[in-house]
């Protein structure tokens, strides 16, 4: 049976749900108003939003209440990609947005955050503490000079300071950037020399797994290393005193510490900087193939807008809801979940481990703390299945409404096993999209059956399609995921690119003037999208991207390491397969001793996520004749193709090297 052939829906929205669902109020009121198109459901109202793209957008912006400080000349100034220039005139602050609850008196005491660590105690902020912190904080960054456009950054987990120095740096025109403290040092210095932030707040450790994880040797190397910093701010997890030379957290944002002289908090053009619409709010890391991390520049405009499409429609997310996605600061993930507050909803923080001290401790969280969406990634969804959790049946989740799900794919067991173990009524989303757009192409819609291994539908204002090798739509046949035009979350650069060069070759190389994710999808006859993995070589690991190249640059520094190849693979059990094949120097030995010195480095320089599942020595690693080495034709052997359809052989360097991984491959199916 082909996918659009109508098969049962593992899961239909029943029409109380379709006509409570804000997506349909939103499309009765832009019939109404801008000429959407009334009848026809979803799939009339995504037509519409691709075809009329700036009245979409206008509509959205209606819808949502967009405070703009300055009106906008119109929609798009320019559609091309990459470059398109949205809203052009308007000027605005993401942060006002976020914090708008706090300005109703009949909401300002209820939670605007839920934290809690693994110790399960969850404890609230409101909407009026969370803005009188951030009013707090960012005059004390207004103080230490920062203007729009400086970087601060955070060496931070998922904790309420971190929340509120994103929102203060926004407040500020700042540019927020951060990284999870499980990242080492090297890996954080990646990223942030290539941004040079002149604020760095940063933990002295964090909790995981029931162990205390002490980080002040790191963010002691941090500074050395990071000459731009103006100032250091201490956030005492684990109950250490701030560094010399380090502000404690809560000199700045304590109920009693003093405004800066001159300051009236609460008054918001005090507090908030209005500035252009594509000025930048945060720069987020993917890892390619080669070099440094892209350093991705998403714009308050841009981003505010979006994410009010996703969680507001496509979430359907309200100030009824309480929204919790297992995340860490070190993924986009945790930017989309902070942007839940967009909507009045309230935010729940989880700082641990996925699975501790049980593997079911996410659905615990969701219970404690009355979640009503909760995402996570496929991998926790599938290990749950594999440790035979039944999350139903310990846990009451009579709140939650919507799993939702991302990192990979959801495997079609992975639909049954919630379905069967979480309840029979569950809107499971399996979203897709990523750092580079903060968003997602396709997954949630409220209003639309579930079929399993499906994402529901492309999302509104986003052609989403899937081309053959030559440019031409495909349907219910695999392709390209490309993206015909342009959405306002997109990249306005790459810092540290001043050409755009890097830009460019990243999504507009293979198709120019249409994005080019690097996912193999189906788009289905039915509007529904499957999505079967990586179309070019980066590793994607429980959602977090990693270059392999951080990966060959640790490795390689052992001297037994003559080369290495990283390779991951998308498994048919929703797993994921990172194998490290090691070439060695003469004389060395793959013996445990070097597997475990192996894996040490990795996890030093790098982080726990980098260490691969398998290390396997081979003969040697190919390469193309210009000497990179062969990623992607390793893959296709290792997922079963042949050599000769992996890889044309004139173009590597030592075709005889290939046949052992078809070999493996062969070996393991
Ligand atoms: C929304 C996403 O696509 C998240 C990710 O997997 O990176």
């Amino acid at each position: 049976m082909t996918a659009s052939a109508s098969p049962v829906p593992l899961w239909e929205p029943d029409p109380g749900r379709i006509e409570a669902a804000a997506i349909t109020r939103f499309q009765t009121w832009a019939a109404d108003r801008y000429g959407a198109p009334a009848d026809g459901g979803y799939a009339a109202l995504h037509r519409w939003s691709v075809e009329e793209l700036e009245t979409f957008w206008r509509a959205v912006a209606d819808w949502f209440d967009i405070r703009f400080a300055t009106p906008y000349e119109r929609v798009l100034g320019d559609r091309a990609m990459p470059g398109a220039r949205w809203f052009p005139g308007a000027t605005l602050n993401y942060a006002e947005h976020a914090l708008r609850t706090a300005e109703d008196p009949a909401r300002a005491q209820e939670p605007a955050l839920i934290h809690l660590d693994e110790e399960q105690r969850p404890a609230t902020i409101s909407w009026a503490e969370l803005r009188r912190q951030v009013t707090a904080l960012a005059a004390e960054l207004r103080r230490l000079g920062v203007r729009p456009g400086d970087r601060v950054s955070g060496y931070l987990p998922n904790i309420p300071q971190a929340v509120t120095a994103l929102l203060a740096t926004a407040a500020v025109g700042g540019v927020w950037t951060s990284c999870a403290p499980d990242f080492g040092a090297r890996s954080v210095l990646d990223r942030f020399q290539q941004v040079e932030p002149v604020v760095l707040i940063a933990v002295d450790g964090y909790r995981y797994g029931g162990k205390e994880h002490d980080r002040t040797g790191t963010v002691a190397e941090l500074r050395r290393e990071l000459p731009t910093l103006r100032a250091v701010i201490h956030v005492p997890l684990l109950g250490t005193p701030a560094p010399e030379g380090a502000l404690p957290w809560a000199d700045l944002v304590d109920a009693g510490a003093s405004p800066a002289a001159g300051t009236r908090i609460g008054e918001a053009s005090d507090v908030f900087e209005h500035v252009p619409f594509d000025h930048p709010l945060w720069i987020l890391y993917s890892s390619g193939t080669t070099g440094l991390p892209k350093a991705i520049v998403q714009s308050q405009g841009g981003i505010l807008l979006e994410h009010y499409k996703q969680i507001g429609l496509h979430c359907d997310l309200g100030p009824e809801d309480r929204f919790f996605w297992y995340t860490s600061t070190g993924w986009m993930m945790w930017n989309f979940l902070v942007s839940g507050l967009l909507t009045g909803t309230t935010v729940v923080l989880y700082d641990g481990s996925p699975g501790h001290p049980a593997v079911d401790a996410q659905w615990a969280v969701a219970e404690r703390t009355g979640a009503t969406l909760f995402g996570t990634s496929a991998a926790y969804v599938m290990a749950c299945r594999k440790a035979g959790a039944h999350p139903g049946r310990d846990h009451d989740l009579s709140r939650v409404r919507c799993v939702a799900t991302t990192g990979s794919p959801l495997p079609p067991d992975g639909f049954r096993w919630l379905h069967d173990e979480v309840a029979d009524d569950l809107w499971i989303a399996s979203v897709s999209g990523g750092t580079d757009v903060c968003s997602c192409f396709a997954g949630a819609v409220p209003t639309l059956p579930v079929h399993i291994g499906e994402l529901q539908a492309a999302c509104l204002g986003t052609d989403l399609q899937a081309w053959d090798a030559q440019g031409r739509p495909v349907v219910d046949e695999v392709g390209e995921l490309v993206v015909t035009n342009p959405m306002p979350s997109m990249p306005v650069r790459f810092w540290n690119d001043p050409d755009d060069r890097r830009y460019r070759e990243s999504y507009f190389e293979t198709f120019p003037g249409v994005w080019r994710h690097g996912d193999w999808i189906t788009l289905t006859g039915r509007g529904s999208v499957v999505i079967h993995g990586r179309s070019d070589s980066t590793l994607n690991r429980q959602g977090v991207r990693m270059g392999s190249a951080d990966i060959y640059e640790a490795v390689e520094r052992l001297p037994e390491i003559r080369e290495s190849l990283v390779i991951g693979l998308e498994q048919p059990d929703g797993g994921y397969w990172m194998p490290l094949f090691v070439h060695l120097a003469p004389d060395a030995v793959l013996d445990d001793t070097l597997r475990d010195r192996v894996k040490r480095t990795i996890r030093d320089r790098l982080s726990p996520r980098h260490v691969p599942d398998e290390i396997i020595e081979v003969p040697g690693i190919p390469h193309t004749l210009t000497g990179k080495r062969i990623e992607v034709p390793v893959k296709r052997l290792l997922q079963g193709a042949a050599l000769d359809q992996a890889v044309s052989a004139g173009s590597v360097d030592n075709v005889e090297l290939l046949r052992f991984y078809e070999k493996l491959a062969r070996d393991r199916a």
